[in-house]
């Protein structure tokens, strides 16, 4: 990396004990917490309400940031009523104001944030067992009303099947992937799903057990071949899936299945049709992308994937145009913008997405580590991947940012406490800072918890489970710019007064819930020539582990988080990953 001038300048968690001047998103939850106001939500739904609820923190800062329409009198209220929750923070903040007293103010220290270790959490096993898929579109019964103006899919991705024959998969992540499309026409609502036609589901298939590892399964040996056979398989390497379960991405105009390995697989998004799968590494010298790529209004795509060679690994930026140059593109015309060597070559860091603002890549270098050595030889050891990824918090979690129009690293190192962190929620430049939103856990075992075992359970060993995961929180992170060596050390760098307005969300309300219910990834959708940013609809497919309640795609107003319609289908249903909506 470039360091003439290198800086080293504490990223600032706002509302983290690193730093003093953020009395920042995570103080909300434990104001919400504290102030009893009934933690429920994230306990009943906490697999992904959660999102829900950063979604709209999202949503409340941006109207703080614009506040153009009718939020002072809710801004108002806000303020008034979280004054009255906790009158000693409030004070703190207010001080910030003060030059001078600003550095001097105690950490909100991360012990104010109590918890109640909820108890009879309802058993989410329902949600991870193997489903029929449902080829043809069935009619999905109407409660409430879907506007009649959103036309076209939502198609999400998800694991669903989790064995073969006497063999069973061991993690979440491993379930094949079944796609699933919720279409919207004109106030009616169809779904069906589709598995995968991935290799991985082929063969097993075909030979009705487990003959592809995945990420935390390791395929044993054919029972068919000699002794001697079984023995020697152990020394291949292991081979990457192609069961792409993780999201739906958009090159170039075409759909496909994403995980984060070195295939996708095109797919029709009007039929869930298996169209042909693509090698990343017969485009640009990559080994992998994530399933959450940044798209460019015009098209272009920016992902991020690691490559491992003789000396180790690096990290990727990849660009992908816009354009095909004939019909049967792919990734022709993709390439790296920059590579980036990890802390240690050996050990790079694992991670789920990057950020994207108009002018960077944000890459997080998390202490969520791939012990290369561990992973390469898994098959002789008798192991997973899953079991070559471990939490080293003795490392710091670092940012770096580039410049994606001319892929240069920016010379400087904005480091924070170590925390783990799999989904971005939003970022976006301001008076010389990158200021990033990201969901943050302060601890990165939770892949552990994934585990099917874990997940299955019920009472108390579903709470101890739950117990054991480190809570997820919103968290703003400021990263100045214009850092150099005449920058004056111990000062707060941070100019932007409005990552203390962080309360406002609470009295908003804005949630929807419903007990028993598992609401997925959110997705709005705007209404056609929008004025306001939040003229539209959210989607979320919701499902229950409870017999007989019918998954549905629930409607809400995005403004006003008002319930406008339901779309019932009765058919068994998993829990998804991701998705995306896709307009007619
Ligand atoms: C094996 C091999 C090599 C090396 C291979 C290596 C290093 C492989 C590494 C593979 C890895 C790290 C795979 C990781 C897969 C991770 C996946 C699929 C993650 C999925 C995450 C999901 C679905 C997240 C879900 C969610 C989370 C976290 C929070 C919730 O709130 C919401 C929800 C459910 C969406 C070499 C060196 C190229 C040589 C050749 C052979
Ligand atoms: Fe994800």
């Amino acid at each position: 990396m470039p360091c003439s001038c290198q800086a080293r300048v504490p990223a600032c968690p706002a509302g983290s004990a690193s730093c003093p001047a953020g009395a920042g998103i995570p103080g909300f939850y434990s104001e919400m917490m504290m102030s009893g106001s009934s933690p429920q939500p994230i306990h009943r739904c906490w697999l992904h309400t959660i999102i829900l609820h950063q979604y709209l923190r999202l949503t409340i800062s941006d109207l703080m940031l614009s506040s153009k329409r009718n939020m002072f009198s809710k801004i108002f209220l806000s303020a008034i009523s979280l004054l009255l929750a906790n009158l000693q923070r409030f004070l703190c903040s207010l001080m910030q104001f003060v030059p001078g007293l600003r550095n001097s103010l105690p950490n909100p220290s991360k012990e104010q944030i109590t918890f109640r270790s909820p108890r009879g959490l309802q058993c989410i096993s329902p949600l991870m067992q193997t489903v029929e898929e449902t080829p043809q579109p069935i009619p999905a019964k109407i409660k409430g009303h879907i506007p009649k103006w959103i036309n076209g899919n939502l198609l999400r991705n998800g694991p669903g099947k989790f064995e073969f024959g006497e063999e069973k998969f061991n993690h979440w992540f491993d379930g094949m992937a079944l796609l699933h499309q919720f279409q919207l026409e004109n106030g009616t609502v169809t779904y069906r799903s589709k598995f995968l036609q991935s290799s991985s589901y082929l063969t097993n298939s075909q030979h009705n057990r487990i003959v592809a590892s995945e990420f935390g399964t390791l395929a044993m040996p054919d029972p068919c071949k000699s002794v001697f056979e079984r023995f020697m398989s152990r020394f291949e390497m292991p081979q990457p899936s192609d069961n792409a379960s993780v999201n739906y991405v958009v090159y170039k105009g075409d759909y496909y299945v994403s995980n984060e390995t070195i295939f996708m697989y095109k797919v029709d998004p009007e039929t869930l049709e298996t169209k042909e799968k693509v090698d990343w590494s017969k485009f640009v010298a990559v080994n992998g992308a994530t399933a959450h790529p940044h798209y460019e209004p015009d098209g272009t795509t920016y992902n991020m994937g690691n490559s491992y060679g003789k000396h180790g690994s690096s990290y990727n930026i990849i660009q992908v145009p816009p354009q095909k140059s004939n019909c049967s593109d792919t990734l022709e015309g993709a390439k790296v913008l920059c590579s980036i060597a990890p802390m240690d070559k050996m050990k790079p860091s694992y991670y789920h997405s990057f950020g994207m603002s108009e002018n960077y890549i944000i890459f997080i270098e998390q202490p969520i580590k791939l012990n290369l050595l561990q992973i390469i030889t898994s098959k002789l050891c008798g192991k997973s991947i899953f079991e070559g990824i471990s939490w080293e918090p003795q490392y710091n979690t670092c940012f770096h940012v580039v410049n994606k129009h001319t892929g240069e690293v920016l010379p400087g190192q904005w480091y924070s406490k170590p925390f783990a962190t799999f989904h971005q929620i939003n970022a976006f430049e301001d008076c010389g800072c990158v200021v990033l939103d990201l969901c943050c856990q302060d601890d990165g075992t939770t892949l552990t918890a994934y585990k099917l075992q874990n997940l299955r359970r019920s009472g108390e060993g579903l709470d101890q489970v739950y117990d054991s995961v480190s809570r997820s929180f919103p968290r703003r992170f400021v990263l100045p710019l214009n850092v150099n060596s005449d920058t004056p050390v111990g000062m707060n760098l941070n100019p932007l007064p409005y990552t203390l307005a962080r309360a406002v969300k609470d009295a908003d309300g804005k949630i929807w819930q419903e007990d028993g219910s598992f609401p997925s990834e959110p997705v709005f959708v705007p209404v056609p020539n929008a004025t306001a940013e939040d003229s539209g609809v959210i989607l979320s497919v919701v499902v229950s582990p409870t017999e007989n309640q019918s998954a549905f795609l629930l409607v809400l107003d995005a403004e006003t988080f008002r319930e406008l319609g339901r779309a019932e289908v009765a058919v068994q249903m998993p829990y998804g990953f991701h998705g995306i909506f896709t307009s007619h």
